[in-house]
């Protein structure tokens, strides 16, 4: 039976097909050349104290809507001015509401790194997530063959972005080391089940070498678990809903990033 993490790249794949057609691997190869530099988000979240990733999310498979986010940009300024390292845009269309438009409006917003958030499965969406400003681009080991992986984290590289790498066990951990990631994200979300384990960054960090940026993902409901997992040897945490159904992102923000300094 297909998982959701199947039936969101298939849908990926077809949104693909219309994106070449639209503008094909030479053109977007070219834009890719042609864009500002990409900022240096492995350095920054390497700075001292938890770093924050807030996230542009209006909705997911999980949970349905989660908020309207008319302007991801005004939402990406406070979070900046809240103090966070990088903005996550989720650039997913069918499940998650977002878009490139969401990433080029972030991108123009901000002066922190900003990481493409998507399902990404073939070179021509490194080039994409370039040619429209990303900083950091998502790798989902559990979405790749291995050679994928390997050839994509060295693109991603080769580009000037930073791939965060994304694993969710035991096994996909060890093939995000092999593959030489050096920013390794521990998704607690099972995209099986998507029930999230708040136990799982704590069971897999052991496992990650100390010279990676290691970053908790998912179920990151304020600074409790913030400093949780800053405490279990996290550098940064990856947060969405909380902070798209809160009234006051800049605090909410800062709070996060707080907690963390204090674990
Ligand atoms: O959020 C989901 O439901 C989801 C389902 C399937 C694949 C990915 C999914 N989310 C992507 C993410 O990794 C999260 O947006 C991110 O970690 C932030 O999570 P949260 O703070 O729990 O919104």
């Amino acid at each position: 039976m297909p998982t959701v993490l199947d039936d969101i790249v298939a849908g990926v794949r077809e949104d693909l097909a219309d994106a070449r057609a639209l503008v094909d691997r030479e053109r977007v190869e070219q834009l890719a050349a042609a864009a500002a530099p990409a900022l240096d988000a492995e350095s920054a979240l390497r700075a001292p104290g938890l770093a924050l990733i807030a996230e542009v999310k209006r909705a997911s498979p999980s949970k349905g809507a989660l908020a309207t986010i008319a302007d991801p940009a005004a939402l990406a300024t406070e979070y900046e001015a809240g103090g966070a390292t990088a903005v996550s845009v989720l650039t997913e269309r069918r499940r998650f509401k977002g878009s490139l438009d969401d990433l080029d409006s972030v991108r123009k917003a901000v002066r922190i790194p900003v990481l493409r958030k998507d399902f990404i499965v073939d070179d021509y969406q490194l080039f994409e997530a370039r040619a429209h400003g990303a900083d950091l681009i998502l790798l989902i080991v559990a979405a790749l063959e291995q050679d994928d992986l390997e050839r994509m984290h060295g693109l991603a590289r080769e580009l000037g972005m930073t791939a965060l790498v994304e694993v969710h066990d035991e096994d996909e951990t060890r093939r995000a080391v092999d593959a030489g990631a050096t920013v390794i994200g521990v998704n607690a979300r099972n995209l099986k089940t998507l029930a999230v384990d708040p136990d799982t960054f704590g069971r897999l960090a052991p496992l990650i070498p100390d010279t990676t940026v290691k970053v908790a993902e998912s179920g990151i409901g304020g600074p409790a678990d913030a400093a949780r997992f800053a405490s279990e040897g996290a550098d940064a945490v990856l947060v969405g809903e909380a902070l798209v159904r809160g009234a006051d992102p800049r605090r909410a923000a800062h709070d996060l990033i707080a907690a963390g300094a204090t674990a």
